[in-house]
Formats: C-alpha cells, sequence, structure tokens
C-alpha cells in the first residue's frame, strides 16, 4: 500500500510530461503536404524502421505514398524525394546542402577558424581551379605516389596475403597530400597519416546516433560536442602535427619569394594557390594564420580523403568477387600499360574505358538507401506538383530509388552492370539525372574528375600487379548502417601476377 500511494505522483507527472512531449512532437504539418506515413509509435515514430529495415520501409513508402513522401525520424519530419522529385532540390535556392550539412558535421567546433556558416564557396572555387582545372599536371604525381603506398601497404605477395581495408585511406591520402600541401611535406609519413585518419577521427565524435533530437533537433549537437568546447578534441593532433610541418614550409616559400623576386618558380599545389590568393596574402606567418591555413586544408581533406577511399575500397570488392571480369579488365590495363611505357598521362587515363564504366557501376550500386548530404529548406518550397514543405525541412535523397530504377536502367537495375556506362556513353564522372553519386546542379562534387581519376589510376596498378580476390571468391555483402552502407570487411587477398 505504502509504495502504491507514494508512488502515484510520480506515476502522474511521467503521465503528464510524455503527453506534454507528445503534444509537442507530434508532427504539425502545413497546408498541401506531401502524404505522411502512418506510424504506430508516438514520439518514435518512423525511427525503427529507418534504423533496421531501411531499404525494405523505404520501397514499401515510395509504393504506396509515390515521390515525395514525410517519414518522422529521430524527432523531425523529414521529407523523401525519389526518382521523380529529388533532381529538383538540388536546383532550388529555397533548399540548402550548408544549412543541413551544419548540423550533420559541425566543423566549426573542430577548427575554430571556420566561421559556422561555413565557407563553402571559397572551397568550391579552389578544388576547382587549383585542382581540377590542373589535373592533367597532377597525373604524374598522383601515380608516384599512389606505387608508393602500394609498395608499402600491400608490396610484394607471392603467397596469397589479406590486407585490410584500413590501408586504403592512407593510399588516397598520399596523393591528396601532395596536391594540398607540397612536395617538401607530403614524403611525411604522420603528415600522410594525419591527413588519412583525420576525418575518421572527427565523424567518431558524431558517431551517438541522434537520440537527443526527439527532444529538439539541436539538442544532440550540443550535447555530443560539448566535451570539444570544454578542450577535448580528437583531431589536435592531427592539426599540430601539420602546422609543426607547415610552418617552415611557408616561411622558405615567403623569404625564397622576396629574395628571388621574379625569378621565384612557384610549387605547383594548394598552398602555394592560397599563398597568393588575396584573402590569404602575408609577409609574415603568425599563428593565427597557420591555424587559418591548417583549418581550411582540412576542410579539403574532410570532403576528399574519406568519399574516395570508401568507394575505391568498394571498387576493389566488386572486382574482387567477379571473376567474370577479371581478364577483360586487365587486358585494358596491359594495353594501356604497354603504350605509356608504365607512365601514364591524362590521355592514357581516358583511355581506359571498360575501367571508367566498371568504376561508374561500382559507384552506381554503392547500395546507400539515401544520400549522406541531405537539405534543409531555407524558406518555405512549393514542389512543382504543388506540394508544399514549410522553412527548417530535412529534405533527404532516396538515392537507390534513383540509382536503381528500371526506366534508365533496365529490369535487371539492381545488378551490376560493368558495361552500362561505356554502352551509354556516361562517364564515371558525368553527373546525370539517373547517377547522383556526385550530386547533382550547380552544387554537384567538384572534386569528382580528381576523384574518379584517383581511383582508376589505383585500380589501374592494382589490376596490373595483383591477381585480387575476396575470401569466400564471392562477392561480398556491403554493411549497412540504417539507411547508410560501407564497403564490405572481410579484407582482400592479393597475390603477384607472374609476368
Ligand atoms: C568518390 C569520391 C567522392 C564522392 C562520392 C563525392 C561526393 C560528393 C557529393 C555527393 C557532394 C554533394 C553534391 C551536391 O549536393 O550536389 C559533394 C560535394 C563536394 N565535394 Fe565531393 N565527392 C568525392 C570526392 C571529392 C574530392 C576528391 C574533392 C576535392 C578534391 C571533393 C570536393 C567536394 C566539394 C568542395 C564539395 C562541395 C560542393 C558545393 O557545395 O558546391 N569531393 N561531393
Amino acid at each position: 500500500m505504502y509504495f502504491f500511494f507514494e508512488t502515484v505522483p510520480a506515476f502522474v507527472w511521467v503521465f503528464i510530461a510524455t503527453c506534454v512531449i507528445y503534444w509537442i512532437k507530434s508532427p504539425k504539418l502545413s497546408k498541401n503536404e506531401p502524404p505522411m506515413v502512418p506510424y504506430k509509435f508516438p514520439i518514435i515514430g518512423h525511427t525503427l524502421d529507418y534504423l533496421y529495415n531501411a531499404e525494405n520501409f523505404f520501397a514499401e513508402c515510395r509504393q504506396k505514398y509515390g515521390d515525395p513522401f514525410n517519414i518522422y525520424v529521430f524527432g523531425q519530419v523529414n521529407t523523401i524525394t525519389g526518382n521523380e522529385i529529388a533532381h529538383e532540390i538540388y536546383k532550388a535556392d529555397a533548399l540548402s546542402k550548408s544549412s543541413a550539412m551544419l548540423d550533420a558535421l559541425p566543423l566549426y567546433c573542430v577548427l575554430k577558424s571556420l566561421e559556422p556558416s561555413g565557407t563553402d564557396g571559397h572551397l568550391v572555387k579552389v578544388v576547382r581551379e587549383g585542382i581540377g582545372a590542373k589535373l592533367p599536371l597532377y597525373t604524374e604525381r598522383m601515380q608516384k605516389n599512389l606505387m608508393i603506398s602500394i609498395n608499402k601497404e600491400i608490396g610484394d605477395c607471392p603467397n596469397p596475403k589479406l590486407v585490410n581495408n584500413d590501408i586504403f585511406p592512407t593510399m588516397v591520402a598520399r596523393p591528396v597530400a601532395d596536391i594540398l600541401v607540397g612536395q617538401e611535406i607530403s614524403k611525411n609519413e604522420d603528415v600522410v597519416k594525419a591527413f588519412a585518419n583525420f576525418t575518421q577521427d572527427f565523424t567518431s565524435i558524431l558517431a551517438i546516433p541522434p537520440i537527443l533530437s526527439f527532444i529538439h533537433p539541436q539538442l544532440h549537437n550540443q550535447i555530443v560536442t560539448l566535451p570539444l568546447k570544454f578542450g577535448w578534441n580528437p583531431i589536435l593532433k592531427h592539426l599540430t602535427t601539420l602546422k609543426k610541418h607547415l610552418r617552415p614550409v611557408l616561411e622558405k616559400r615567403l623569404k625564397d619569394k622576396e629574395i628571388l623576386g621574379d625569378k621565384y618558380e612557384p610549387p605547383l599545389d594548394i598552398v602555394e594557390y592560397l599563398l597568393n590568393s588575396p584573402e590569404y596574402e602575408t609577409k609574415v606567418i603568425t599563428d593565427d594564420y597557420l591555424n587559418k591555413i591548417c583549418d581550411f586544408l582540412f576542410m579539403v581533406v574532410i570532403v576528399s580523403i574519406h568519399s574516395t577511399s570508401r568507394h575505391l575500397t568498394s571498387a576493389l570488392y566488386d572486382f574482387a568477387g567477379r571473376p567474370e571480369l577479371w581478364d577483360d579488365l586487365y587486358e585494358e590495363q596491359v594495353i594501356i600499360d604497354k603504350e605509356c611505357n608504365g607512365e601514364l598521362s591524362s590521355q592514357h587515363i581516358n583511355k581506359m574505358v571498360k575501367l571508367d564504366s566498371f568504376v561508374r557501376e561500382t559507384l552506381r550500386t554503392f547500395d546507400a538507401v539515401l544520400t549522406t548530404t541531405p537539405h534543409r529548406s531555407v524558406e518555405s518550397y512549393t514542389f512543382k506538383n504543388g506540394m508544399t514543405i514549410p522553412k527548417g525541412r530535412k529534405v533527404q535523397t532516396y538515392l537507390i530509388d534513383i540509382h536503381y530504377n528500371a526506366t534508365a536502367y533496365g529490369p535487371e537495375s539492381k545488378s551490376f552492370l560493368p558495361y552500362h556506362g561505356l554502352e551509354n556513353n556516361l562517364p564515371a564522372s558525368r553527373t546525370d539525372k539517373n547517377y547522383f553519386t556526385f550530386g547533382a546542379g550547380k552544387h554537384s562534387c567538384p572534386g569528382r574528375f580528381f576523384a574518379v581519376g584517383e581511383i582508376k589510376v589505383c585500380l589501374h596498378k592494382l589490376i596490373l600487379n595483383y591477381h585480387i580476390k575476396t575470401p569466400s571468391g564471392k562477392v561480398e555483402k556491403k554493411i549497412h548502417f540504417g539507411p547508410f552502407a560501407s564497403s564490405p570487411v572481410s579484407g582482400l587477398i592479393f597475390e603477384n601476377r607472374k609476368k
């Protein structure tokens, strides 16, 4: 009896609190919204389906409710756009990627000189002008650096050797380091490791599922980034490494410029590009200057290395699990290798048409249900079909609805079609309405030419030098985290080709 009477008020309070949260959190839809998919559990909404049954859940929603539709996850309404509607959100000024990305990746919390509003425009300009426009000039260095990594990380394999996925970020990071910070320090293993590990260490902060978003979307970010505000910073060591090695390089370049004047021969890299741009002009390397330039360089690292290395890894698994492709792709690489005598130029990379088509297919079938780059409406937006979403709505792209659509890819759209790109004149780096790996429209990835080039050169060298298999001898399954995907984790078996 005592227990019952004492605890009645507690039950009442819990009941009232649940009702209040339920009332506050029950999704309030405005007029003419996309249909809301019904759900059984208040507050939780579709969160469990989103996390544990994404592929089937989204397919059922799409079939029953069309395109677009609304779901309720982690206390927020999300609008999901598929094959018919998604291209619209990439064109509309009212839908902003940076606004949504600030919540998903609060980089400014760890890179202190960045503004919370982001410096996207500058980043895009640097990638376009400093990397994209100069790709042919980087080919030789890219190739050399990839070979250093291949020899170091895989090396001589007279017998089959199991190699884990963790070598691929370093493999991709080495040429990127060379282009970003120049040949003086990109040979330094600590700098390469700092670039290779930065993204993973940064995203470890965000690995906690956004449970607190059930209460308020901002609360989760405020709490997970709290330790950073009190001085804990898992990426500080990478910043320190880069600053230590970059300072003397910058100081030497400034001095050389002063002494040599017009005779100064500017090295070809992003650091030099920055030193010559008005925002980074300086006569002396202060701590603030060094912080600013290193923070910017790590922004390039964040957008470039992780995405390229996970797709390179995935391409290798796709190759290793499909013996029927081995000879054909190998023969193309042998012909090109003979033609260039082992020294690839950008023309030779363009001639790898079968490999390019294979890469496009591996990117298309990566199997992520949603893209990792959501948008947010900065004002209310009306789709061309008349449906409206309010300001502040998170809008996600239902990627496999686009990538597996039967109109574009035929009845076997879910199968691996290695030469679809080749047969339809669709290069791996070209975005189109049926291929959203690099986004679409004016914000589509400006680094895609570099990324595809790097993946192709790396595959070319690996296929030429090794037999590559999966341990099971079959196609290995991707790992899924809710609606997102990542490469299999079984490791790959490398064995020297007999020449
Ligand atoms: C396979 C590797 C890569 C993939 C799959 C990838 C994918 C993407 C995607 C999906 C977007 C968003 C596009 C949109 O919203 O329309 C993006 C943006 C961007 N990517 Fe990549 N990317 C890759 C490699 C790179 C590399 C190597 C660089 C730099 C060298 C880079 C630089 C950027 C930049 C600066 C943006 C922002 C564009 C903007 O906001 O206008 N990416 N990327």
